[in-house]
Parts: C-alpha cells; structure tokens; sequence
C-alpha cells in the first residue's frame, strides 16, 4: 500500500481562493481585516514563519503589521508590544510568534493579548472556550489538522486517534478539539510519560505525531491503512551549512498508511491558512 498524500500545500491553496472572496465582500462593507505579528529574536525557522504570515495575507488581501524585537527585548519590552496591537484599530487581530526568548515570560505575555484579539487561539481565555465548545478562535495546527482530514473524506466521529505530543499549541488542543461532540473521536494522548507508545499508535484509525523527534513513527507502529499526519519539525545542520528538516514520520511509513500529510507540505501549510482563517471570522463575526 501507498499512502494518499493529504496535500496540505494545494488544500491551503483552496482555502486561501476562498478566504480572497470572503476578505472582497467585507472591504465592499468598508471592512478591512489587519493581523499583526510580533516577532522576538533572530530565530532563522520564526523569522521564515512571520514572512510567510506576511505573504499570505498579501496574497488574500488582509493588511498585516509587523513588530519585530531583538533577542535580547526585555519583557516591559515585549508587554509594550503587545499594549500597542490592543490599542490599534487597524490590528483586527495578531500573534506573538512562538517560541520566545528564555528570558520572556511566554505565559504572561499571551494573558496580556486582549482576547478578542487573538488570532491564534492561544490566550486562556480562547482555550476556555475550546474547553466548553464555544465558538472562538481556535488554535491554528490543531484546526489545520481536522480541516485538512476532512476535505479528503477521512472520517472522525468514532475513530480512535492517538496524539504523540502535549505541547500547547498542538496536542493539548488537538485532543480537545477532536473530543468536542462534533468531531467526536476517542483520543490517546501520548506524552513522554508513556510507557509503550507503539501500544497506543498501532490500535489508531488516525495518528497525529507532534513530539519533535525526528522520524519517531516508524511503520511497524502504524495499522494498515491508518491515517498519519507529521506536525514534527526538526532543523538538522548539514555539512553545506544549511540545514536539513526532518519530520517525526519515517519515510517507510508511507508503505503501511492509508494517508499521509507529510513534513514539508501536509501540515504546516494548514496552519498558516489556518490563521488567515481565524483573522477573517473574527473579522467577519464583529461587522
Ligand atoms: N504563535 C505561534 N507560534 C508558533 C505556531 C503557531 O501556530 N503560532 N506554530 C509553529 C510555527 N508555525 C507558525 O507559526 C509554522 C510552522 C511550520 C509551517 C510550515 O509551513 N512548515 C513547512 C515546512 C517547514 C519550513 O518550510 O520551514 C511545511 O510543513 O511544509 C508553517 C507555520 C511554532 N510557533
């Protein structure tokens, strides 16, 4: 068997003709959606993101921002940061990109977002409402993962899937999200607490692997058939000086899956149309 590839690059592609047509009809109510982003530090991977973050909104007609501060900002630094993008009308919504420097405390910095604000679904109170099934801004990876597995037909509601990984801004959520009544799953969440991970990943219909550990799911940990999605980044050095990413999926796993949303090109794009997503709604929601 061969894995279907779940396309993330051409489903991102879709949703982003879609979300152009959505972002026309709210400039013509003299609507414009703005994200800002701010960005701490010289982090080569964060800095390719926050681009990326840029061009999309380019690309769908979303104003975007940018306040970028150097690695050693303090955090009244990155606090004023934050104070500026609640105070500005033309920021609809915005992110802090993660990960911050040590010396920032990440938490305090994400309670200060004024929750209406939050684009990426990470403010406690956005959390909340992910807990109690209430509509608001979800996290970006975690919402990527359904959308895509969705609009390629693979169904959910009674599917066992396991989670490897309980980070806040995937697993944790993901597991959240999947167990709400309309998506209806039964999860696993594998942390590295687990005894025996592959008992957990080889009974699932659906296996999201989000450790950032290089090619941790190998095939003899995967059902036939099963569908797999690689959330894992890992930036090898290599010889030539560039670096080299690597998945947490080994390449053979394609050989048992039934679907793959492999790393580059499965995931990772999902969240980025994910966030536009997310910035038009809440847009959307206060016109
Ligand atoms: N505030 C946030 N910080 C971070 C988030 C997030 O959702 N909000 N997620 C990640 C980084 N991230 C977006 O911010 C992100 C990661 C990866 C990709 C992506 O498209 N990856 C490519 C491959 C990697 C590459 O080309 O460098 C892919 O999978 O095809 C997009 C966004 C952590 N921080």
């Amino acid at each position: 068997m061969t894995a279907t590839i779940l396309d993330g690059k051409a489903t991102a592609a879709a949703i982003k003709d879609e979300l152009r047509a959505r972002v026309k009809a709210l400039s013509e109510r003299g609507v414009t959606p703005g994200l800002g982003t701010i960005l701490v530090g010289d982090d080569p991977g964060s800095h390719a993101y926050v681009a990326g973050k840029h061009r999309d909104c380019a690309e769908v007609g979303i104003t975007s921002l940018r306040r970028d501060l150097p690695a050693d900002a303090t955090q009244p630094d990155v606090e004023r940061a934050v104070d500026e993008l609640n105070a500005d009308p033309a920021c609809t919504g915005y992110i802090v990109q993660l990960p911050l420097p040590a010396q920032i405390d990440t938490q305090a910095i994400l309670e200060r977002i004024d929750p209406a604000k939050d684009a990426d679904g990470l403010h406690p109170v956005s959390l909340g409402r992910l807990v109690l099934g209430e509509a608001g801004a979800l996290p970006c990876t975690p919402r990527g993962i359904v959308e895509l597995l969705t609009r390629y037909g693979v169904g959910l509601r009674g599917a066992e899937v396991t989670i490897i990984g309980r980070g806040t801004t995937v697993g944790r959520p993901l597991g959240l999200l999947l167990t709400r009544r309309s998506e209806n799953a039964t999860v696993t969440l594998c942390h590295t607490g687990t005894r025996d991970v592959a008992a957990h990943t080889r009974g699932a219909d659906v296996v999201v692997v989000a450790a950032g550990r290089p090619h941790l799911l190998t095939p003899d940990m995967v059902k036939p058939g099963a569908a797999v999605l690689d959330v894992g980044i890992t930036r090898v050095p290599q010889e030539s000086g560039r670096a080299k990413l690597v998945g947490d999926v080994h390449p053979d796993v394609a050989e048992v899956a039934g679907h793959l949303a492999p790393m580059p090109g499965g995931v990772g794009p999902m969240t980025r149309a994910m966030l536009l997503s997310n910035v038009v709604e809440a847009a959307e929601a206060a016109s």
